[in-house]
This record gives C-alpha cells, structure tokens and sequence, in this order.
C-alpha cells in the first residue's frame, strides 16, 4: 500500500494511563523442537485495536492463540514467557482455561456457526458459562448481542432457523456475536474477512470499530489497508520475531525498522 493512505487511520482511543489489558513478555512458542515464535514482548491496550501484521508463517496466528491458551490444544505446542491479562498469569496453573477463554474470546478465519438455530448459537456460551439468570435474561443477552454485531435487523424474524443459512458475511457476525455474548474482555480475531466479499469485509470492519468503545480487539490481518483501517496499534512480524511495533500510524508512515519498510512497501511478503 502508499504509505499516503495510511491517511485513512482511525482514530486512537486517547486513555494515556491505562494499563495495558495483556501483557506478554519473552514469549516463545515451540511446536516439537520447533520454535515458532521467539522472544515476543507486546503490550496491548486497552479499548484499542491491535493488528498483528507479517509475512505468511512469520508466527501471527501463533502468538494470538497463546492470548487464549488455544495452542494448549494443538498437540506438542509449548509456550514459554509469561503472558499477563490484567494482573493475572494466564499460564499459571490454576488458572481456569474455560473461563480464560470466556474473558479473551476468539473468531476465526472462517465463519463457524454451530448447526443450530441462530437464537441457539449465541445462547450457547452464556449457557454453559451460566451467565444468564433465566430465559428473559438469555434472551436479552442474544438479542443485544446480535445488535451489537450488526446482525439483528437481518435475523430478528428467524431466530429459530439455522445459523448455517445465513450468508458467509452473515455468519461471520453470527459468530462475532456468539463470540460477544460471553463478555469477553478481550476479543482475538484470526483473519476474520478472508473468506468475505469486499462488502461484507467492509461491514466487519465498521463493526470492529464500533467494538472497540467495550472490548479490547487483538486481529491478525494479511491486509495492510485493513491494518490501517481498524487498528490503533500494529505489530509487525517476521521469521518469528517481534520486528517492530507502534502506533498504526508509525508503523505505515514512518518505520524505524528496515525489514517494515521492505514489508509496508511490498519488497518483502
Ligand atoms: N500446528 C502446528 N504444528 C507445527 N507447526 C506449526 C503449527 N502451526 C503453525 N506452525 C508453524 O509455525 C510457524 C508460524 O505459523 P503461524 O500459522 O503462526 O504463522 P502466520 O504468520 O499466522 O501464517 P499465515 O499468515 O500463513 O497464517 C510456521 O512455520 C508454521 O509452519
């Protein structure tokens, strides 16, 4: 992309004295004897959008899914350093995995609906999390979840048929919305517009702005004009390594690393 349009950036959320909402320090993650990821220290802010940035298998998806301990269920995966949410130790063992993952919730690649109703879909968290009291406080949970992910005006007169039905751009705020219905303080998004059209991209994209006024969004993105777009702070990777990160700003105006330039003006990717 024209390091022109990073013109189009959104705004920064001003909370200079926040602390950061996760904290990882030397983080490293090793499948078998391999090691994918190397030394990473990042911090993300609160209410901020953070994109994860790099070439493909430069350790973008890896180092989000060790915010939710989702390598735990990848066979082999290790993760050292220390990964903080708050004050807490995600890796500490007593920590409660289910309920980490309640507080930094995930939407992946590609939309992912369970094959039930769409009223059933976003229940569902709240329900094994116990969160709702009775039906009236379930149904408020997915009716204002679905508003918040831009979805209710397209389903609210067919709740009761299946999520699976919706259009792929549909089914992708299903799933933010199911995602959303848990509370989570912390919502990781692996590539979320790849499998969309231009226009449901485009809708995503509003949405996780709107998002970030409640939820702290971390989102790995291959588009750089997406970078630009919905994030307040990028972090650049390669080869397994934190290569720089900063103010989306920063990071597409004014790098201070060579392998960035290389990457932000398509020399390297
Ligand atoms: N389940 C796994 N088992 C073994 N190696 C893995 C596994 N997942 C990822 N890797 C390796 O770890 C490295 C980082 O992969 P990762 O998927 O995190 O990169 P990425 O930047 O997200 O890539 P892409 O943009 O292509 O999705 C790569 O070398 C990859 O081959």
């Amino acid at each position: 992309m024209s390091l022109e349009s990073a013109a189009t950036l959104a705004a920064p959320v001003s909370r200079p004295n926040a602390p950061p909402k996760m904290t990882g320090e030397n983080v490293g993650v090793f499948y078998g004897a391999k090691q994918a990821l190397f030394d990473v220290n990042l911090k993300i802010e609160q209410f901020n959008v953070t994109s994860l940035i790099g070439p493909s298998g430069c350790g973008k998806s890896t180092f989000l899914r060790s915010l939710n301990r989702m390598n735990d269920t990848i066979d082999g995966c290790r993760v050292t350093g220390k990964i903080n949410l708050d004050e807490d130790d995600i890796y500490d063992p007593s920590i409660d995995v289910v309920e980490l993952r309640a507080r930094v919730g995930m939407v992946f690649q590609k939309p992912n609906p369970f094959p039930k109703s769409i009223y059933e879909n976003v229940a569902y968290g709240p329900k094994i999390h116990g969160i709702a009291r009775n039906k009236a406080d379930l149904d408020e949970i997915v009716h204002s979840s679905l508003r918040r992910a831009g979805l209710w005006n397209e389903v609210k007169d067919r709740l009761q048929e299946p999520g699976t039905g919706l259009s792929g751009g549909q089914q992708q705020r299903l799933c933010i919305a199911r995602a959303i219905a848990t509370k989570p303080e912390v919502l990781l998004m692996d590539e979320p517009c790849s499998a969309l059209d231009p226009i449901a991209t485009a809708v995503i994209e509003e949405l996780i702005d709107e998002l970030r006024e409640n939820f702290t969004i971390v989102i790995v993105t291959h588009s750089m004009q997406q970078a630009a777009r919905v994030s307040q702070k990028t972090a650049f990777f390669h080869l397994g390594k934190l290569i720089e990160e900063g103010k989306t700003e920063d990071i597409f105006t004014n790098p201070k690393n060579k392998q960035t330039q290389d990457y932000i003006t398509g020399r390297i990717g």
